[in-house]
């Protein structure tokens, strides 16, 4: 398998500690790690991409994100497999429940990316997400403050899903 890009952003850190798992159940694979504040152009190096944010702003992904979506529309992602895993508190703000990955999808998928890696909604409370497509959320909706418990498994099973569609 080519080497695995993971690109995140993060303001409180608990990004980090997913990125951290995301990493250790990548083991036996090559991957390089980056934050996306300075790191836009990184992307175009990769077919394989995991891009991870956490929400903020009613249902928006972080800042670093939104800030480069212009420089994310610039890269061609035809031919690149990526993988979006989203950070949100299904609860306090289930309102908008990790919709920051809604608007990593939207761009990429219009720049010819083939997004892998959607989820079952099952075992998840919240109110209301934009991270719906034909029934299963766009990639892998963690909750840190609720369900840390369930991440490992989440995590997990995810990974051994995207990496049937790397390259
Ligand atoms: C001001 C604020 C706004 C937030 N807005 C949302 C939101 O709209 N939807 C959501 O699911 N989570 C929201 N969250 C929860 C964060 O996405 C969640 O706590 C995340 O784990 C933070 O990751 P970080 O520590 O890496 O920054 C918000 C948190 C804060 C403090």
């Amino acid at each position: 398998m080519k080497t695995i890009g993971i690109f995140y952003a993060t303001l409180t850190k608990t990004t980090v500690g997913v990125v951290d798992e995301l990493e250790f159940f990548l083991k036996h694979d090559d991957f390089k790690t980056f934050n996306i504040k300075n790191s836009v152009k990184e992307i175009e190096n990769y077919e394989n991409l995991i891009f991870v944010t956490p929400t903020y702003q009613v249902g928006e992904a972080h800042a670093a994100w939104m800030n480069n979506l212009k420089k994310l529309e610039e890269i061609d992602f035809t031919g690149k497999v990526v993988g979006l895993v989203g950070l949100g508190n299904q609860f306090a703000f289930g309102e908008s429940f990790c919709g920051g990955i809604r608007h990593l999808y939207d761009v990429i998928v219009k720049k010819g990316a083939k997004v892998v890696g959607f989820t079952s909604t099952d075992g998840y409370h919240y109110e209301e997400t934009s991270i719906i497509e034909d029934g299963k959320f766009i990639g892998l909706a963690l909750d840190e403050e609720n369900q840390a418990n369930l991440t490992p498994k989440r995590i997990e099973n995810w990974i051994a899903e995207v990496k049937k569609e790397f390259k």
